[in-house]
């Protein structure tokens, strides 16, 4: 069987297909290391041959993950790497290798399934936004911080804004003027959130019109798929692209 990594800041990603490469068998979302080791460690199961993955961590915990994964599984494990084109897509950056591994994947596989051009926008630790138009050429995108992000960084930074996830979830039944603190701050971030989005969506209504198709991915798609009904809310995005970067032959 194949395993499929995507290794973000925040957490790893994974997912076991059948050696044929599409079938999925089993997958999840861990915080370390450790942790994904112990998801896998009913090896068995699973026969593992193969692995693939991107990671946006450092050179050094990428390493360290694969040393493990080809020490307790003996895989053989496949990395993505930057690439200046590939699939009919050209990178759009100065320096193509600057480019987020997770990005340049998300929207080789959103021009992919587009066949046409597109906005990929990726809701995780960071919320990015990358366009791709009809004939293949990267435009560039955006990067700014994610939901937990935002909010971290006011509860981090100011005195008085304290409050629970709990309540945090609450918070948004409505996105009404905040009468309390939490509803204040969720509800406003959630607006950064939105407003965001409709932004990203005028700029390639801009350049394409209505000829574009829109992909939403990472764990906080679901927040903004309201605000684009039209949108294809695609989680396993970068594994699509992962697949495209790194055929297993
Ligand atoms: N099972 C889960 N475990 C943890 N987080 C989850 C889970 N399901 C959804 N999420 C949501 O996913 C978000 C994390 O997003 P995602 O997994 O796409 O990226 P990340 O690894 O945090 O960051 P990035 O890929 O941008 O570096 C969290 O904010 C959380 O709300
Ligand atoms: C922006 C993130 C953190 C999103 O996961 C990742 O793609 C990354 O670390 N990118 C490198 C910087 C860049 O893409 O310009
Ligand atoms: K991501």
């Amino acid at each position: 069987m194949i395993l499929e990594l995507d290794c973000g800041n925040s957490f790893i990603k994974w997912r076991v297909l059948r050696a044929d490469g599409v079938t999925p068998v089993e997958g999840g979302v861990v915080s370390s290391d450790s942790d994904l080791l112990v998801s896998l460690s009913n090896a068995e199961k699973f026969q593992l041959e193969k692995c693939r993955l991107v990671s946006v961590r450092t050179l050094e915990e990428t390493d360290s993950l694969v040393a493990s994964l080809v020490d307790v599984f003996g895989v053989s494990v496949t990395r993505a790497v930057p690439a200046r084109e590939m699939a009919g897509v050209k990178n759009g950056y100065q320096d193509y290798e600057r480019l987020g591994l997770d990005r340049w994947l998300a929207l080789l596989g959103g021009y992919h399934l587009a066949s046409g051009a597109c906005l990929v926008l990726d809701f995780g630790t960071a919320i990015t936004a990358d366009f791709v138009a009809a004939d293949g050429e990267h435009l560039g995108g955006f990067i700014c911080p994610g939901m937990p992000l935002m909010r971290n960084q006011l509860r981090t930074h100011t005195r008085r804004i304290r409050y629970d996830d709990m309540a945090a979830e609450r918070a948004h039944e409505s996105l009404a003027p905040g009468r309390t603190t939490v509803e204040a701050v969720e509800r406003g971030c959630m607006l950064m959130l939105r407003g965001f989005v409709l932004t990203q969506l005028e700029l390639a209504q801009q350049y394409w019109g209505k000829d574009f198709v829109v992909f939403l991915t990472g764990g906080d798609a679901n927040l903004v798929s309201g605000v684009v009904p039209d949108a294809k809310v695609v989680p396993d995005l970068v594994f699509v692209g992962l697949a495209m970067a790194c055929p297993l032959s």
